[in-house]
C-alpha cells in the first residue's frame, strides 16, 4: 500500500533563501510522525506546502498517491488533510458543541443551506467527538470561557470532524503547561491508535516528540539530516551538534527548546 503522505524532492525558495531543501519522506498510515527542528529550520515552509498554501519551487506532494501539488488549501482539506493551527481558531461567542456542529455542518457541505436550524444539526455526532477528546462534559460551555488546554482539545475535535485521513498539527501544544502537553499529545496518540488516522507535528518541546512520536524527522537549514525512532535521534551525533552544539546527549526526558 502505497504511503497516506509522500514528499519528493520537496523544495522552496525564497529569493536567495532556500527554506526547504530536497526534503523526500514517506507517512504511513496510523503513524505519529514528528518534524523537528531548530528555529528557522523549514518546518512551517514544509506545512505550507503540504497543505496548499505555498507553492513548492520543486519537488512533489502525494496524497495516498495522488499528486496535490497547486491544490488550493481548501482542496487540499476536502481530500482529507485536517490542520490545527498554534494559534486556535475557535468561534468565541458560541458554545463548545456548536463549534463542533458548524465544523461537522462544513463537512457535509450544509453550512448556508441550513443554516437557521444550525443548533439542532450533527449534535449528538459532536458529542460523540467532544467524547473522543473528553470534552463532552463541557459541551454547553461557551468557548470565551474555556481554559487554555480545554480548547486546543476542542479544535481537535473540530479537526476531527472532517474525518481527516491525515492532520497536520503545528506546535499543538504551544502555550501549554508541561502536564497539559503530555495530556494533549497522549490524546493524539490514542486518536492515532483508535482511528487509524494519520499525524504529522512539529514540537518543540523534546519531552512531548521522545514520547509519543513513533517516527521523529529532524529538518535543520532546510534539509532533513536524520530520521529515526527516539533512541536513534537522541543517539544521532548530527542532532545533538544542531541542539546542542555537541559533546552532549539528549537526557531521558530532557527538554531542549529549539
Ligand atoms: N515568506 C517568506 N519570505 C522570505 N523568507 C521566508 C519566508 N518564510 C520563511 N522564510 C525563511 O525561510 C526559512 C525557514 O523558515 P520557517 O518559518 O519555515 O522555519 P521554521 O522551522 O518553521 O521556524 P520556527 O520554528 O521559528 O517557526 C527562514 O530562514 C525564514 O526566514
Amino acid at each position: 500500500m502505497s504511503a497516506v503522505l509522500e514528499t519528493r524532492g520537496l523544495t522552496r525558495h525564497f529569493g536567495a533563501i532556500v527554506a526547504v531543501n530536497d526534503v523526500s519522506f514517506q507517512l504511513k498510515k496510523g503513524e505519529l510522525l514528528a518534524l523537528i527542528g531548530p528555529n528557522g529550520a523549514g518546518k512551517s515552509t514544509c506545512f505550507n506546502m503540504l497543505m496548499g498554501q505555498l507553492p513548492p519551487t520543486s519537488g512533489d506532494v502525494l496524497l495516498e498517491g495522488q499528486s496535490i501539488k497547486g491544490l488550493k488549501p481548501r482542496e487540499v482539506w476536502r481530500r482529507g488533510v485536517g490542520r490545527t493551527f498554534q494559534i486556535t481558531a475557535t468561534y468565541s461567542s458560541m458554545t463548545v458543541v456548536e463549534n463542533v456542529q458548524m465544523a461537522l455542518m462544513s463537512h457535509h457541505r450544509e453550512i448556508y443551506r441550513i443554516r437557521p436550524y444550525a443548533h439542532q444539526q450533527h449534535r449528538a455526532a459532536a458529542i460523540a467527538l467532544l467524547d473522543t477528546v473528553g470534552m463532552a462534559a463541557q459541551a454547553d460551555r461557551h468557548c470565551a470561557v474555556l481554559a487554555y488546554g480545554d480548547l486546543k482539545r476542542m479544535e481537535l475535535a473540530i479537526a476531527l470532524a472532517h474525518d481527516p485521513t491525515l492532520l497536520l498539527m503545528d506546535e499543538p501544544t504551544a502555550g501549554m503547561a508541561p502536564k497539559e502537553r503530555v495530556a494533549l499529545m497522549q490524546l493524539t496518540a490514542d486518536i492515532v491508535r483508535d482511528r487509524g488516522v494519520s499525524v504529522l507535528f512539529t514540537e518543540h518541546d523534546m519531552d512531548v516528540v521522545f514520547a509519543h512520536s513513533h517516527r521523529i524527522m529532524v529538518l535543520n537549514r532546510g534539509e532533513l539530516i536524520a530520521e529515526g525512532n527516539a533512541e536513534e535521534i537522541r543517539a544521532n551525533p548530527m542532532v545533538q551538534e544542531v541542539y546542542l552544539g555537541g559533546g552532549s546527549v539528549f537526557g531521558e526526558g530532557e527538554t531542549a527548546h529549539a
